[in-house]
C-alpha cells in the first residue's frame, strides 16, 4: 500500500552476510520511510550498516528478509530486468568516486540515463538542472578537463535529470575539499527546496549532515535515533554519545574536521 508522501520505505529490513561463524547481521529489522521532498542523512559508526541500508533501499542489494518499496513498487516482486529498469528510471545515484564516463562530455554524461532509456531530455528541465549546478559553461568539457567538484556537479545533474523518485548519495563529498563539498551539498539541498527532490545521503561528516532536514543514526545494524533540523554541533554530540567519546572513533575525527 502506498503511503502518501513517502518516496521509499523499508519494513523489517534484515541483511545477513555469510553463515555460521563468519555470519554478520549488517541490518537488523530496520523500518524507515523517506518522505517526498525531504533530505535525509544516514549516519553511524563504521560498519554499522549505512551502505548496506542504502544499497538495499536502492535495489542494488537484496534483503535477507523484510521488504523495500520505491513509491508503490515492492522491490521483492520484481525480476532482474524490472529491477534494472526501476533503478535506471526512478532512482538517481551519486557515488564518492564520481563514476563519469571519461570519453563523454559533461552534457553526454548528464543525459546518459535518458540515452540508455531511449528518452529525450526535457529541454526546460535539463536547462534548469544544468544552471542549478552551475555547469552551463562547461557542458562540452570531458571529465579530465573538470575539477573534482565540477565532476561531482555533473554527477549530481546526472542523478537529477530523469526526475527520479529518490536520489541516493554514498559519501558524495568524500573525495572533495571542504569548499567543493559545500557547493555540492548546497546543490543537493537546492534540489530538495527548489525541485522537490527526495534525497538520502550516507555520510560520516556532521557538517554534511547539517545540510539535511533529518539525520537517522544506525548502530550495529539497528536504527537507534533520529534528529530533525540537525546542526553540525548537535550531530557531533550524538555521534560522540554513540561512540562513547573514544578518541579513536570516526566521530572524533569528525570533530577535528569541524573545529
Ligand atoms: N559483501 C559483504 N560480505 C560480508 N560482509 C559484509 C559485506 N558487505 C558488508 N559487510 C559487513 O556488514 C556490516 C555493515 O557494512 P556496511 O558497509 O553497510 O557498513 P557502513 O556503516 O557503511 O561502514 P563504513 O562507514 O565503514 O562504510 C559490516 O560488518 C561489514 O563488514
Amino acid at each position: 500500500m502506498h503511503t502518501p508522501g513517502i518516496a521509499a520505505a523499508t519494513a523489517d529490513l534484515t541483511k545477513v552476510y555469510g553463515r555460521g561463524d563468519t555470519q554478520v547481521v549488517a541490518l537488523d529489522r530496520v523500518s524507515i520511510g523517506f518522505r517526498e521532498g525531504e533530505f535525509t542523512a544516514i549516519m553511524g559508526p563504521s560498519g554499522c550498516g549505512k551502505s548496506t541500508l542504502m544499497h538495499c533501499a536502492a535495489g542494488l542489494d537484496s534483503p535477507s528478509s523484510g521488504s523495500v518499496r520505491i513509491g508503490t513498487t515492492e522491490l521483492g516482486t520484481l525480476g532482474d530486468r524490472q529491477l534494472t529498469r526501476l533503478r535506471r528510471d526512478r532512482i538517481g545515484f551519486i557515488f564518492q568516486a564520481f563514476n563519469l564516463l571519461p570519453t563523454l562530455t559533461a552534457l553526454e554524461n548528464i543525459t546518459l540515463p535518458l540515452t540508455l532509456a531511449g528518452r529525450r531530455p526535457e529541454r526546460q528541465w535539463l536547462d534548469r538542472v544544468v544552471s542549478m549546478v552551475g555547469l552551463a559553461q562547461r557542458l562540452d568539457h570531458r571529465p579530465a578537463q573538470l575539477s573534482g567538484g565540477q565532476q561531482q556537479r555533473v554527477a549530481v545533474a546526472r542523478a537529477l535529470v530523469s526526475r527520479p523518485a529518490i536520489v541516493f548519495g554514498d559519501e558524495p563529498t568524500g573525495n572533495l575539499d571542504s569548499r567543493a563539498g559545500a557547493e555540492v551539498l548546497g546543490f543537493l539541498r537546492d534540489s530538495v527546496r527548489e525541485l522537490g527532490q527526495t534525497v538520502v545521503m550516507v555520510t560520516h561528516d556532521p557538517v554534511a549532515a547539517g545540510y539535511a532536514d533529518r539525520v537517522v543514526f544506525l548502530s550495529d545494524g539497528r536504527l537507534v535515533d533520529e534528529m530533525a533540523h540537525p546542526t553540525p554541533d548537535r550531530v557531533l554530540d550524538l555521534m560522540l554519545r554513540f561512540s562513547g567519546g573514544s578518541p579513536q572513533t570516526p566521530a572524533c575525527d569528525a570533530r577535528s574536521r569541524t573545529s
